[in-house]
């Protein structure tokens, strides 16, 4: 997997790479053979004085030692400026994939469904927030080259000095010792793989120590100690697994490497001393044998520039993978290929859900089973129900967030998944309860509720001052220029009903931008009451010729809409004007004399 990714880093740095490791590889073996020479030369130089010829070879080989010494000062940093070239450009790479990854879904499944998420998540973490990344595991991947140059250069200096079978019991020890290293590391990164979900818990605990947001609640109600308890009892939960795994995998498998590098090293020695008794080894061989015998040996030893990069770094891209598959799991690729009809040239702009039966993913429970309902052209359609009524879900099937799994919907005659799905979105706007609050300018957070059409200040002054934004807007210091959070130069934070107004504003544009089904899910849940009903006296002027849907729990909210649907256990149960309603005297009735009653009695209270 290492290996494939590696030319993302483009061929002329991973071949550049690969020699400077190559040359990194070489330059020891060559010192220890220059090291050698120069031992080798000392007693002849010292007999026959300065200006004999052994001399001059005594210089000579500590010339060429010196040189090789500095060859390798200069590469060393070569290799790790180019390593972090490497994983900078994998990693930036990476970084590309996994945010087009989670973008190319068209249905919102991949992203509510937890495990996909979490497999995101932790995609993403693998960049940012680790040790080891990707980049960093490509880099660690040919620095692997150096490492086993080395090798293989010095067990050929023994083969040559004192016997093979000498190198091949000194190479097969240290590959042996790298194989329980590297092998104890793969277990234990499996260990952190299950320790994930402690893992989470912990990241989620510490994170809300930090966020502002909870800040206040964390103080109010004495929060603090426990957070801290909490926080340590589940570090220690997370951890104490993996600790134990660790003393398990590495302290036993250990000692019996250990011994095996000490019976070979003992092995080597043996025949290296006997081949020095017997005087078979010149004062050169015996110095090159017993230097790379060390050096050789010191390879057995944890790798810090590739062991735990090679191990952990991929960890990310396995997490990307594990989202795509989820993902592709999700009928997204169907969800976008569809038909080639113009929703913009239909005449009729009425929508109409006929016998529609849907279920969450991996939920058995269903939302609907039979759910007829019609939203008349250029009219109000508002949606009351109690909560998990399924009154969102209508919002996320309109704008094709999740398609029904029986039934239909039609916009005029055609099924609306005859319309290219990004031509069907451009006909749809919707604010939703959790509207996307864009750390952006006023005016970009307002524009992109058509982000297909070139802004239009006139346009998003207009929209703004039609939902009641203008006032507050041109108070702000760079007016429709201010970003939208303090995290910017001259930024500025909004209220919870400030912000709701953009939202509306933004849909508004839209609207004037040619939209002509217009979804609000619950937007004045935030405003005050004046705000509140300011908004909805002005509602059916703002939407007008617009079909609509209001979707609401609060049915004061509503009594203004063309049509009220009270919706309840996937059914529509009731269907009319305001007074029809009041008139019949079912659901809708009862719960709105009971929400008017707690509503005067609070108004009263105050
Ligand atoms: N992503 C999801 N995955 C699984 N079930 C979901 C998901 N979203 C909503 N549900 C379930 O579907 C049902 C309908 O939810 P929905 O959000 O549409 O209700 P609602 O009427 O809008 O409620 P509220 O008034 O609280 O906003 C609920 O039982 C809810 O738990």
């Amino acid at each position: 997997m290492i290996a494939r990714l590696t030319p993302q880093a483009g061929w002329p740095l991973v071949v550049g790479l690969l020699l400077v490791n190559l040359v990194l590889g070489l330059v020891p073996v060559a010192f220890v053979i220059a090291t050698s020479l120069v031992i080798g030369a000392v007693p002849d130089a010292v007999t026959g004085g300065r200006n004999s010829p052994a001399w001059d070879r005594l210089v000579v080989s500590f010339l060429v030692a010196s040189s090789i010494f500095v060859l390798q000062q200069v590469l060393a940093p070569v290799q790790v400026a180019l390593g972090e070239l490497m994983r900078r450009r994998v990693d930036g790479n990476v970084h590309e994939r996994i945010m087009t990854t989670a973008l190319a879904a068209v249905s919102i499944a991949p992203m509510e469904d937890q495990d996909a998420l979490d497999a995101l998540k932790e995609a993403s973490r693998g960049i940012d927030g680790s040790m080891e990344t990707p980049g960093m595991a490509c880099a660690g991947l040919l620095a692997l080259v150096a490492r086993y140059t080395r090798l293989a250069g010095f067990a050929a200096l023994v083969g040559v000095s004192v016997s093979w079978l000498a190198a091949s019991a000194l190479t097969g020890s240290v590959m042996v010792f790298r194989y329980g290293n590297r092998g104890g590391l793969r277990k234990y990164s499996a260990e952190w793989g299950k320790s994930l979900p402690n893992f989470r818990h912990y990241l989620y605990l510490r994170d809300l120590g930090l966020r502002p947001e909870a800040g206040k609640e964390l103080r109010i109600f004495g929060l603090v100690g426990w957070l801290v308890d909490r926080y340590e009892g589940v570090y220690r939960t997370w951890l104490a697994p993996v600790w134990r795994a660790r003393r398990r995998i590495y302290l036993v498998p250990y000692l019996g490497y250990t011994a095996l590098g000490l019976a070979v090293a003992v092995l080597v020695f043996v025949l290296v001393a006997r081949a020095g008794a017997s005087g078979a080894l010149s004062l050169t061989e015996l110095a090159l044998a017993l230097q790379a015998i060390v050096a050789a040996l010191l390879l057995a030893e944890y790798y810090p520039e590739s062991d735990d990069v090679t191990q952990l770094g991929m960890l990310s891209v396995s997490a990307l993978h594990r989202f795509a598959r989820a993902a592709a799991a999700y009928p997204s690729a169907e969800m976008a290929a569809t038909g080639a009809a113009d929703p913009a040239v239909e005449d009729q702009t009425g929508v109409r859900l006929e016998a529609v039966a849907f279920s969450y993913p991996g939920s058995h429970r269903p939302v609907f089973e039979h759910l007829d309902l019609e939203l008349e052209a250029g009219k109000c359609t508002a949606v009351v129900g109690v909560n998990g009524a399924g009154k969102t879900t209508i919002a996320k099937l309109l704008t094709r967030l999740y398609d029904p799994v029986e039934g239909r919907i039609l916009f005029g005659d055609h099924d609306i998944r005859d319309f290219p799905l990004d031509r069907w979105r451009r006909q749809v706007s919707v604010i939703f309860q959790d509207f996307v609050k864009f750390e952006l300018t006023v005016a970009e957070n307002i524009a992109l509720g058509a982000a297909h059409v070139p802004p239009d200040p006139e346009r998003i002054r207009r929209a703004a001052a039609r939902a009641g934004a203008l006032e507050f807007i041109e108070r702000l210091p760079g007016g429709f220029e201010t970003p939208l959070s303090r995290a910017y130069v001259g930024g500025r934070d909004l209220s919870g009903g400030q912000w709701q107004r953009i939202a509306i504003a933004r849909i508004l544009y839209a609207a004037d931008a040619g939209s002509r089904l217009l979804i609000f899910d619950e937007p004045t849940s935030a405003l005050d009451v004046r705000a509140e009903a300011a908004f909805f006296d002005s509602f059916l002027d703002l939407t007008k010729g617009v079909t609509s849907l209001l979707i609401s729990h609060r049915f004061s909210s509503v009594r203004r809409a063309d049509t009220i649907v009270v919706i309840e256990a996937g059914q529509v149960v009731e269907r009319g004007t305001h007074d029809e309603l009041l008139a019949e005297g079912g659901r809708y009735e009862r719960l709105f004399k009971l929400q008017a009653e707690r509503f005067t009695e609070r108004t009263e209270s105050w």
